[in-house]
C-alpha cells in the first residue's frame, strides 16, 4: 500500500488541480461522497458538524449539506475565523446558508456549552477541523474543543486524520480527537499506520499521473 505524507498528498492534489485540471472543489465533491457513505443514517438522533475554516473543514460543510437533505437533525459548529476560510470552504459555506443550515461559529464559553449539549452518545461528531493544514500546537478555544468531544460519549468520525494528529509521524500536536473511525483520502497517510481507531482508505478521483509525478 502506497503510504505518503501531508506535503506529498498537497502536491498530488496540487498536480491533479493545476497539471490535469480536475477543479479542486470536484476533489472536495468526490470527497464528501466517498465518506457520506460511511455516516449512518439511522441510529443517531444527532449530527454533529465540527469544521475548520481550511478544506478539511469543506469536507465537513459538504457532508453537513448531504445530512440536512435527509432531513437529518443537524448541527454545524465552526471552530476558526470565517474571514481566514479558504475558497473551497466558503463555497459549502455559502451553499448550507442558501439552504437555512443551523450553524454556529465557536467563539467564547457560552458557544461552548451550545456544543456541549449536543453531545451525547445519540449524537454522531464529523471532525474536519484540521487535516493535512495542521500547522503548529492546537492552543486556546480549539483545544477546549477537542476536549469536549473527547470527554462526550458521541462517535467520532474524522475526516482525512483525527484533528490534532501529525500526518507524517503520528504525534499528537497539544491535543487531538479520539476518533472512532477515520476516513482519509486519495492515499493513507504514514500518521496512520499505527492509529489505535479504523482507518479506512478512499479514492476521490485523483489519476495515476499525478500520484507518478509526485511520488516518482
Ligand atoms: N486540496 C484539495 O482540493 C482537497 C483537499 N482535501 C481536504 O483538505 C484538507 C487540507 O486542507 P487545508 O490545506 O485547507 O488545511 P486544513 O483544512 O487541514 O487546515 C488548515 C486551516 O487550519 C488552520 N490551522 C492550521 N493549524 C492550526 C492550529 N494549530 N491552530 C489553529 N488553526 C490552525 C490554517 O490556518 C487553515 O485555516 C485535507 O486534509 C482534506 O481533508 C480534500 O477535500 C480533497 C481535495
Ligand atoms: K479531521
Amino acid at each position: 500500500m502506497i503510504t505518503v505524507t501531508a506535503e506529498q498528498m498537497r502536491n498530488i492534489d496540487k498536480y491533479a488541480i493545476e497539471k490535469i485540471g480536475i477543479p479542486s472543489i470536484v476533489l472536495m465533491e468526490n470527497a464528501k461522497n466517498a465518506m457520506i457513505n460511511y455516516i449512518p443514517l439511522d441510529g443517531y438522533e444527532k449530527y454533529i458538524i465540527v469544521a475548520g475554516v481550511g478544506n478539511n473543514g469543506g469536507d465537513a460543510l459538504a457532508m453537513a449539506r448531504d445530512l440536512i437533505l435527509e432531513e437529518k437533525e443537524t448541527y454545524i459548529y465552526i471552530a476558526g475565523n470565517l474571514e481566514k476560510a479558504s475558497k473551497d470552504f466558503k463555497i459549502n459555506y455559502n451553499i448550507l446558508k442558501n439552504i437555512g443550515g443551523n450553524i454556529i461559529v465557536l467563539e467564547n464559553k457560552d458557544d461552548l456549552l451550545k456544543l456541549k449539549e449536543n453531545l451525547g452518545e445519540d449524537s454522531i461528531v464529523i471532525d474536519g477541523i484540521f487535516g493535512t493544514g495542521l500547522n503548529s500546537g492546537i492552543r486556546g478555544i480549539i483545544f477546549e474543543i477537542i476536549d469536549l468531544l473527547n470527554s462526550s460519549n458521541a462517535f467520532i468520525f474524522s475526516i482525512d486524520i483525527p484533528s490534532g494528529l501529525d500526518a507524517d509521524t503520528g504525534a499528537i500536536h497539544g491535543t487531538s480527537v479520539n476518533a472512532d473511525l477515520v476516513v482519509t483520502l486519495g492515499l493513507m497517510k504514514k500518521g496512520l499506520l499505527n492509529y489505535e481507531g479504523e482507518v479506512m482508505v478512499e479514492k476521490i478521483g485523483i489519476p495515476k499521473q499525478a500520484v507518478e509525478a509526485v511520488l516518482g
